[in-house]
This record gives structure tokens, C-alpha cells and sequence, in this order.
């Protein structure tokens, strides 16, 4: 994987982000229906901006917490990848979206990845996950989504000792 320093900006390139927009309608009846299920990004960081509306929930110390809706401010997420890359150093944060009852909400998020041939491991002495191509983690999310339903993501890779 090269050098540690300059990995990120070496291997996530303009060709291999991407931007998505989310928008969000209101949901009067349903206040149980999420606007995006809770799941962890496939990707290295996740920077993410939310408007006024609010929704976007992570997981911290086991518990929900809602994130407060900042428009002047950016958030960072730390993807799937960057927990293995790290090995286990920096842990890929679950979030979900849930919906508002009377306002739409806009989102955007722009997903650092690398590029479908790119190889992650950790240069740890005991790494704690077998090194994947980023093609590799993405078919496998996939596959796991069309036969379980969900996405299993990076358990898929331990190693078991
Ligand atoms: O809309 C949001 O705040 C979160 C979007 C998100 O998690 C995603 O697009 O993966
Ligand atoms: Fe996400």
C-alpha cells in the first residue's frame, strides 16, 4: 500500500470519488420508517453534508445519538476501509437517517475510494484482516446483500486465529 502518509491522496482520485445527493421527503405517517437504514460506507471517509433538517444518527458507545445539524460545517466519517487499513484503529461508524414528519431534507455526500484494483491491508505485525481488493470488498457486500438480505461488510475478512 505504499507509503501510510500520502495513501489516501494517491489512491482516491477525482476518477474514483463520487458525489451523491439524498433527498429525504417528508414521511407523516410512518415515524418509524428510516430515510436510510443503518449501515457502515464501503469507502476509506465519507464527507458529508446536512442541512438544516436533521436526521443523520450514529452510533456511540452503543447508543443512537443524532448528529445537530450544522450547515456551516462538513462531516468527516471513517468508512469500512479505513478500519481495516488501520487495523481496527479507527472504526467505521454506524449511522442510519430517520425521517422528518413535516420538512424534506437534503444531504450530500462525497465517498473517498479508491480505485476497484487498489489492495488494502494493514502493515500491523498482527493484522487483523486479510487483504482484499477494494473490487473484492464491493462484490462481497453485494453478494451478502443479494443472499442475507444486509450487508455482513469487513467480519467477512478476519482472521481467525
Ligand atoms: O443523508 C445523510 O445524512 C447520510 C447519507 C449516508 O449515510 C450515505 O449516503 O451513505
Ligand atoms: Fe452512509
Amino acid at each position: 500500500m505504499g507509503d501510510e502518509s500520502t495513501f489516501l491522496e494517491q489512491n482516491c482520485l477525482p476518477s474514483t470519488c463520487y458525489l451523491r445527493m439524498n433527498r429525504y421527503p417528508p414521511c407523516p405517517k410512518y415515524s418509524h420508517v428510516f430515510g436510510l437504514m443503518p449501515h457502515t460506507d464501503s469507502d476509506f471517509l465519507t464527507i458529508l453534508f446536512q442541512d438544516q433538517v436533521g436526521g443523520l444518527q450514529l452510533v456511540k458507545d452503543g447508543k443512537w445519538i443524532s448528529v445537530k445539524p450544522n450547515p456551516e460545517a462538513l462531516i468527516v466519517n471513517i468508512g469500512d476501509l479505513f478500519q481495516a487499513w488501520s487495523n481496527g484503529m479507527y472504526k467505521s461508524v454506524e449511522h442510519r437517517v430517520v425521517t422528518n414528519q413535516k420538512m424534506e431534507r437534503f444531504s450530500t455526500a462525497y465517498f473517498l475510494c479508491p480505485s476497484y484494483d487498489a489492495v488494502i491491508q494493514s502493515y500491523k505485525e498482527r493484522p487483523l484482516y486479510r487483504k482484499f481488493s477494494f473490487r473484492e470488498y464491493r462484490q462481497q457486500v453485494q453478494d451478502d446483500v443479494k443472499d442475507f438480505g444486509h450487508k455482513i461488510g469487513l467480519p467477512r475478512f478476519l482472521i481467525r486465529s
